[in-house]
């Protein structure tokens, strides 16, 4: 089982969303900001940790709540996913891998392409 930590970050009823690169797994899909847990790492930990890597922005720790955790088989890779939801944070969210990070209005999300384990987050985040 691989554990991922994955933050669901909500502002002014807007959401923001990373764009997976093209050559990793579920590529070109959206995403929610986040990445695998490092050995002896917690969910939270891993989850500022890759904030930061990733995005280029601190989360602030007391506004993290877990939201949900989902497990899915990919076939070749069984994930684990643990995804909080994030308000309040320092920084400009900028993609450090070169990636596409953007904010979207909550309504629009449905739209997009997201990978099948995020399927009831998408839904739950819409209701
Ligand atoms: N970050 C993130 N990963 C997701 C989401 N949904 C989903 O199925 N995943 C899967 C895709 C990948 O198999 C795994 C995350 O792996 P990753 O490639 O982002 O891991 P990482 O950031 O640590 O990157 P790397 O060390 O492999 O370069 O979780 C999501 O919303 N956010
Ligand atoms: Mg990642």
């Amino acid at each position: 089982m691989i554990h991922v930590a994955a933050a669901i970050i909500v502002k002014d009823n807007k959401v923001l969303l990373a764009k997976r690169p093209d050559d990793k797994p579920q590529g070109g899909k959206w995403e929610f900001p986040g990445g695998k847990l490092d050995d002896n790492e917690t969910p939270l930990q891993a989850l500022i940790r890759e904030c930061r890597e990733e995005i280029a922005i601190e989360i602030d720790l007391t506004s993290c709540q877990l939201f949900d955790t989902v497990e899915f088989d990919y076939g070749d890779k069984q994930v684990v996913l643990h995804f909080y939801s994030v308000s309040v944070f320092t920084g400009e969210p900028d993609g450090q891998e070169g990636q596409q990070v953007r904010w979207f209005e909550l309504a629009d999300i449905e739209r997009l392409e997201f990978p099948e384990a995020n399927k009831g987050i998408v839904e739950r985040l819409l209701a």
